[in-house]
């Protein structure tokens, strides 16, 4: 059966609002002062089936209240916005069975029962078939290494356990739609690649979409073939995240060790970023290749070591965001995870 959403997108948000009225106390002691905050503010965007798709800000931009709206838990306060054909705040019920909800920061399972307890109580909530169920547990189980810990209540479980605990009961009732809020927050590496791997897995075979928020770039680099940047509740780029690094003019730096201090190292191509004793960094775009600033600088240099630092998309969202960088020279990266707080 074809339907007509699929053609349009999966997801479809036009020119959607979400303004929250809040009352905070006024210069007189008695009179609370009437506020509104616009957490979205006119957003539209279409994602289609089996995109992965990273939808990034800094914190307070909307991500949340998106995905809220997105599920049906709030409404918009202007806009129009679809998932599966379906209007979240009007049909809560009827779309909960067709996406799958991962708040990173709160666990849907049963605190106090064993891990299978809670999947067996989704099983029953959502009528799933039992060959279903049985078929979709095993799978979880394996990709998500929950066989030890179905026993196990789910108080005792560490958090990156937990999440992947939380992960499965989000999909046994086969989900087309997987939104994840922050899914590997607070998670240990080994963790993290887990989670990762067994969400590349899920796409792959399954075909589902996901819509992923998160401040640990390295899910948008291993996950998302396309990125959402929202700042101050307006979408500020959609895209690859190719276009992010040119969108940003990101550099790639070179880091060259020579054997002794020497004044600024001038080569054709690239500028000179920064020096410590004989270490010196130098940037070049990300676009261009290196080896031609490579061949200058051991011709011309006498040399030690050299290395290419490729761009951080931190750096380049960053600038988007109208902030500056964290530590680690500008525009690349020093060593292994990143993160937007
Ligand atoms: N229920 C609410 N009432 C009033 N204001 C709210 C409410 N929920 C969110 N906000 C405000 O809306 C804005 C967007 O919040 P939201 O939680 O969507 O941001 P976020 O991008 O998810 O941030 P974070 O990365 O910190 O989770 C913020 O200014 C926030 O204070």
């Amino acid at each position: 059966m074809t339907t007509t959403h699929d053609d349009a997108g999966l997801i479809q948000l036009e020119d959607v609002e979400k303004v929250f009225e809040v009352r905070r106390r006024g210069k007189s002691r008695w009179k609370r002062e009437k506020r509104q905050v616009r957490a979205v503010d006119g957003i539209t965007f279409s994602v289609a089936r089996g995109e992965v798709v990273g939808y990034i800000g800094p914190n307070g931009a909307g991500k949340s209240t998106t995905i809220k709206m997105l599920t049906g838990i709030l409404t918009p306060s202007g806009g129009r916005l679809r998932v599966a054909g379906i209007d979240p705040a009007r049909e809560r019920t009827r779309l909960a069975r067709r996406i799958g909800v991962v708040f990173g920061q709160r666990t849907t399972l049963w605190w106090d029962l064993p891990l299978i307890d809670s999947y067996r109580l989704v099983h029953r909530m959502y009528r799933i078939p039992d060959a279903r169920y049985r078929e979709n547990l095993e799978r979880c189980v394996d990709l998500l290494e929950l066989g030890a810990l179905l026993d196990v209540p789910v108080r005792q479980l560490s958090l990156g356990q937990r999440m992947r605990g939380d992960i499965a009961a989000a999909l046994l009732h086969d989900p087309e739609v997987l939104y994840l809020d922050e899914p590997t927050i607070g998670l240990d590496v080994v963790s993290k690649t887990r989670v990762r791997a067994f969400l590349r897995e899920l796409n792959a075979e399954r075909g589902t979409t996901v819509l992923l928020t998160t401040h640990d770039l390295t899910d948008i680099e291993q996950l998302c073939g396309r990125v959402m940047v929202i700042d101050h509740g307006r979408l500020v780029y959609d895209g690859g995240l190719a276009g992010l690094h040119e969108a940003g003019g990101s550099e790639r730096q070179l880091v060259v060790d020579l054997e002794r201090e020497l004044p600024p190292i001038e080569v054709p191509g690239a500028r000179f970023v920064r020096a410590e004793g004989p270490r010196q960094w130098l940037a070049f775009p990300a676009s261009a290749s290196a080896a031609p600033v490579v061949a200058a600088v051991a011709e011309r240099y006498p040399l030690l070591d050299l290395s290419v630092r490729e761009p951080d998309i931190e750096t380049v969202i960053a600038k988007m965001y109208g902030s500056s960088p964290g530590v680690g020279g500008p525009g690349t990266r020093e060593a292994g995870e990143k993160s937007l707080r």
